[in-house]
Parts: C-alpha cells; sequence; structure tokens
C-alpha cells in the first residue's frame, strides 16, 4: 500500500482526491489535512478518507501533495521538513513556488516534482505539466505522471515553462468562463430568457471544444468556416479586433505569467 498524503485539501486538493477515488485508488490509501476543521471533516465525510495533522500525514505518505496558497508555502514547509522520508516523492501545486524553493526547505536531496494542474480535473479534463527538481528520479516523476492523469492528460516540461502553462491552462478555465459570461449576457440584452441564453453559450462551447479537438483544424480555418463574407460572424469579429480583445488576451496572459513568477519567494 502506498499512501498519498494532500496538504491543504481546498479545491485543487479536493479535486485531485477525488480524481485518485473515480480512478479506483483506496480511500483508506488517501490522507488530507487541512486548516479549519470543520472543511477536513467535510472531506472525511464526503470522500471516506483519513486526516491526520500536516507532519503525521507527511510521515505516513510516500506521495506529498503540497496543496496550499503560495503564500502558505513556507509554514507549510516548515511543519513538514522533519517528517517527510528519504523516499518520498513532494508534489507541488503552487503557483509560481519553483522545486528550488521547496527543495531548499526540505531534507538534502528529497525529491520534488512541480506540477501546474487545472480545475477541470474536476470532471477528468484537467491539464497539468509536469516539472522534475534536481533530485527527482524518473519514477518519481512517473509517479507524479500518473497522480495527475488520474483525472485528466499530462505533459513533462522543463521547469522554466511552468510559469507559461498558469498563465495558459492553470488560468484558462477562468478566461474561458468570462467569456460564456459575457456571451450569456449579451443574449440577455438580446432578450433571451437567461437559462436559454445559457443553454445555448454552453453547448456552442462544448462543441466547438469537441471540433477543434477531434478535427485537429487550425483554428483559424475553423474560425473561417463560420465567417460568411458579408454576414454576421465578420460584424462581430470586426467590433472584438476594434476593441482589441486579441491584444487584451496577449497582455492578459502576460501579466498572468509574470505575476507567476513574482510568488516564486512564496510571500509576494
Ligand atoms: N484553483 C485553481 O484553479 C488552481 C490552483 N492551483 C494552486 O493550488 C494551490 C491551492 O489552490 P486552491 O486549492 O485554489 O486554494 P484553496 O484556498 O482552496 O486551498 C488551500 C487550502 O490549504 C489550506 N491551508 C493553508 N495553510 C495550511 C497549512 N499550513 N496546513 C494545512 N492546510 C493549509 C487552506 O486553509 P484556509 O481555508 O484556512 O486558508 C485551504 O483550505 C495554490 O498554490 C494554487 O496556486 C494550481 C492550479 C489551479
Ligand atoms: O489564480 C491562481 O493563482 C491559481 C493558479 C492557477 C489557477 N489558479
Amino acid at each position: 500500500m502506498t499512501v498519498t498524503a494532500i496538504l491543504g485539501a481546498g479545491v485543487m486538493g479536493e479535486t485531485l482526491l477525488s480524481g485518485l477515488l473515480r480512478s479506483g485508488r483506496d480511500a483508506g490509501d488517501i490522507v488530507v489535512t487541512g486548516r479549519n476543521p470543520q472543511r477536513v471533516a467535510e472531506l472525511v465525510e464526503r470522500h471516506g478518507v483519513r486526516s491526520l495533522g500536516n507532519a503525521e500525514a507527511a510521515a505516513a505518505a510516500q506521495t506529498v501533495v503540497l496543496c496550499v496558497k503560495p503564500q502558505d508555502m513556507e509554514g507549510l514547509l516548515d511543519e513538514v521538513r522533519d517528517h517527510v522520508g528519504p523516499d518520498a516523492v513532494v508534489v507541488s501545486l503552487a503557483a509560481g513556488i519553483t522545486t528550488a524553493f521547496v527543495e531548499s526547505r526540505l531534507p538534502e536531496g528529497t525529491s520534488v516534482v512541480r506540477v501546474m494542474p487545472n480545475t477541470p480535473a474536476l470532471v477528468d479534463q484537467g491539464m497539468a505539466a509536469i516539472a522534475p527538481g534536481s533530485h527527482c528520479t524518473d519514477d518519481h516523476l512517473a509517479e507524479a505522471e500518473q497522480l495527475l492523469s488520474s483525472c485528466g492528460r499530462v505533459v513533462r516540461l522543463a521547469e522554466k515553462h511552468l510559469d507559461a502553462v498558469t498563465a495558459i491552462s492553470g488560468s484558462g478555465p477562468a478566461y474561458v468562463f468570462y467569456v460564456v459570461e459575457a456571451m450569456i449576457e449579451a443574449g440577455v440584452v438580446l432578450g433571451l430568457p437567461r437559462a436559454t441564453s445559457t443553454e445555448l453559450v454552453v453547448q456552442t462551447l462544448y462543441g466547438a471544444a469537441t471540433m477543434l479537438k477531434e478535427t485537429r483544424e487550425h483554428p483559424t480555418v475553423l474560425r473561417e468556416q463560420v465567417s460568411s463574407p458579408g454576414g454576421t460572424t465578420v460584424a462581430a469579429l470586426r467590433q472584438l479586433d476594434d476593441h482589441k480583445v486579441r491584444a487584451a488576451f496577449v497582455t492578459a496572459i502576460e501579466a498572468a505569467a509574470a505575476r507567476s513568477r513574482q510568488l516564486a519567494s512564496g510571500t509576494a
């Protein structure tokens, strides 16, 4: 039996936990920790997993998953430093926090993997990137890959790319939800009942995402197929271009990557 400890089981921790259970992991092999006893009790009740303190959980686990906010990482690493086993792999999900940051606060030689997941993992459609730290073996990286593949796709990348990944796929679902909100609102402005507008937008998004994935066509080709000369789509797209929406996306995503780099100190 190998034990996985999820330290700081909030949104992302519970997402990973539920993915592990759906993929067939035994609830008895998963330990969660948290700061709020009511939250921990909820997780135990909902998923049948065990709860322990951070130090005990770290000591009991072969895979220790750090799921706290970047600003809480220093404190958590202080708590577990003397308890992580020499053969354990430590997996950090925190935006911006480097493997060097984690390694420097754990015993010399500890195997660390940095991961950037996203919330669609909750429906087994996650996209995660993983990067090895300086003491991480192939076996440990494969372990992290298996952990994340329980709830979606995983790519292996060099750590230098992880701030960009954070800005694209880590934060990405929020940009999509933002666009969805705007489209639903537009439907309401045009007089559609809110429920109808929501159904139209959600299915359109699902259909468009499925086309991208299944046809593997370039998005420009798919967009041109919708855009009749002199028609409705080009009238709308011209407005988006006039309002510099494409440029705004690039600037916004650059800001997310910059913020990820800033979070690297763990205190920003
Ligand atoms: N949400 C997302 O879409 C994504 C998040 N991430 C990363 O995942 C990490 C977690 O994010 P998210 O799940 O959204 O955040 P949450 O705030 O939902 O979860 C973090 C949890 O950790 C708890 N916590 C804080 N300090 C400790 C501690 N010392 N011991 C035990 N528990 C502690 C918090 O408790 P309390 O409630 O008391 O603060 C909270 O319940 C972040 O580092 C984030 O960058 C990565 C990819 C996507
Ligand atoms: O907003 C954040 O900082 C985290 C990291 C990626 C998604 N959510």
